[in-house]
């Protein structure tokens, strides 16, 4: 029977205990380029078993709020070679979160200040976060965007092959492709954001075609091994929103049981609110999703979160429902989480003022047991 605190390998990277922390967006990256700040952060989180980095944008196009880092540049990547080496240095393992925002963006932000893009032309009723004039932080309606042609679909899958090759290159054990909140790949999956009538909307195939191309072209670039995905079946962020996720992502992980990758990541309800938030005329079965998983030959961890505690982490690896948890907010607060869950020791609390943006205040600040004791 495991517990949160065995190691276990998933795919080709061997991890030291099965506490994730959670791609965290903490807009502290000016110009897309990870800071010696980024370095401290991670390094100080670095006994997670695994640390997948806050969502990294592939392209500019691929950019979607202020200063969120990015690998697309040379300084980019030089930037996070200070952070793999950091959390190396610390006995740590780390994987990118591949970010392509598709519509959740601002004209402002993108490459000549021209549309953000999606499968199709429907502005997302949500917001982005941008740098004003003055160095301060807001938040902003998300951009109408414009529907991507046909044409510019390989190119965005060649985006993130290379991408993929950059982040191997900076010292990444691996990456995650995201695949969940509303963003480029969730907006294809999910008909209230796809209205496309070719061979990339309608049915349930073809919704998750893009999805697959995107698998398919960074499994064979880096090895399925390194590779994990995250989905969220049933989170209304980012507007996203499909009447039927069990079919739609029953389809997904059948066919992600097709390449050997280290981990599924599943969001469990609304990402960062109700576990059991609803989309359709049904509760989500994620047990049934997990078990269709398995039925088609599937072998990589299954990684849940959203809201866990220690207690709920540790019933869902003791009872075999995860192999692993990923925790965010306890992690921004307490970059000694492991030792903390190990011994029961309270937690400290998150400061939400200091989520976005900023410097090292409610970054690099929170005390670990140690300097409290
Ligand atoms: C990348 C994000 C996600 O996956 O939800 C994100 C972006 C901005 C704020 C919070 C989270």
């Amino acid at each position: 029977m495991a517990t949160l605190f065995d190691p276990i390998t998933v795919g080709d990277i061997a991890l030291q205990n099965r506490i994730v922390m959670a791609p965290l967006t903490r807009n502290r990256s000016p110009k897309a380029v990870p800071n010696t700040l980024n370095a401290t952060y991670y390094e100080q989180r670095a006994s997670a078993g695994l640390l997948i980095t806050e969502a990294t944008a592939i392209t500019q196009q691929g950019q979607g709020y202020a200063d969120v880092p990015g690998l697309y540049t040379p300084e980019a990547l030089d930037g996070w070679r200070k952070v793999t080496d950091a959390v190396h240095a610390k006995g740590g393992r780390i994987v990118v979160q591949m970010w392509h925002v598709g519509r959740i963006s601002h004209d402002t932000l993108q490459p000549g200040g021209g549309k953000p893009v999606a499968p199709s032309a429907i502005r997302a009723k949500s917001k982005t976060y941008l740098i004003n004039a003055d160095g301060t932080g807001s938040f902003a309606e998300t951009s109408e965007p414009r529907a991507l042609e046909i044409s510019e679909l390989d190119g965005i899958v060649e985006d993130y092959r290379k991408a993929a090759r950059a982040a191997i290159d900076a010292g990444f054990d691996g990456v995650e492709i995201h695949a969940a909140n509303g963003y480029l790949i969730d907006q294809f999956l999910r008909s209230g954001s796809n209205e496309r009538t070719d061979a990339y909307g309608g049915s349930i195939e073809n919704r998750a075609r893009f999805l697959f191309q995107v698998v398919e072209a960074i499994t064979s670039e880096i090895g399925a091994g390194r590779v994990g995905i995250r989905l969220s079946p049933v989170t209304p962020a980012n507007d996203a929103f499909d009447p039927e996720p069990q079919p739609l992502f029953s389809y997904v992980v059948k066919n992600l049981a097709r390449y050997p990758l280290a981990y599924i990541h599943i969001i469990e309800g609304a990402t960062g609110g109700p576990r059991d938030h609803q989309q359709g005329e049904r509760p989500f079965d994620y047990d049934a999703l997990r078990a269709v998983y398995a039925a088609a030959g599937g072998k990589a961890a299954w990684m849940t979160n959203n809201g866990y505690d220690r207690d709920l982490a540790e019933k869902a690896v003791r009872d075999g429902e995860a192999d692993l948890v990923a925790f965010g907010k306890p992690f921004i607060a307490n970059p000694d989480l492991v030792e903390r869950l190990k011994e029961n020791a309270p937690l400290n609390a998150p400061d939400q003022a200091t989520f976005y943006g900023g410097g090292a205040k409610g970054y690099t600040d929170y005390p670990s047991l140690e300097q409290v004791a």
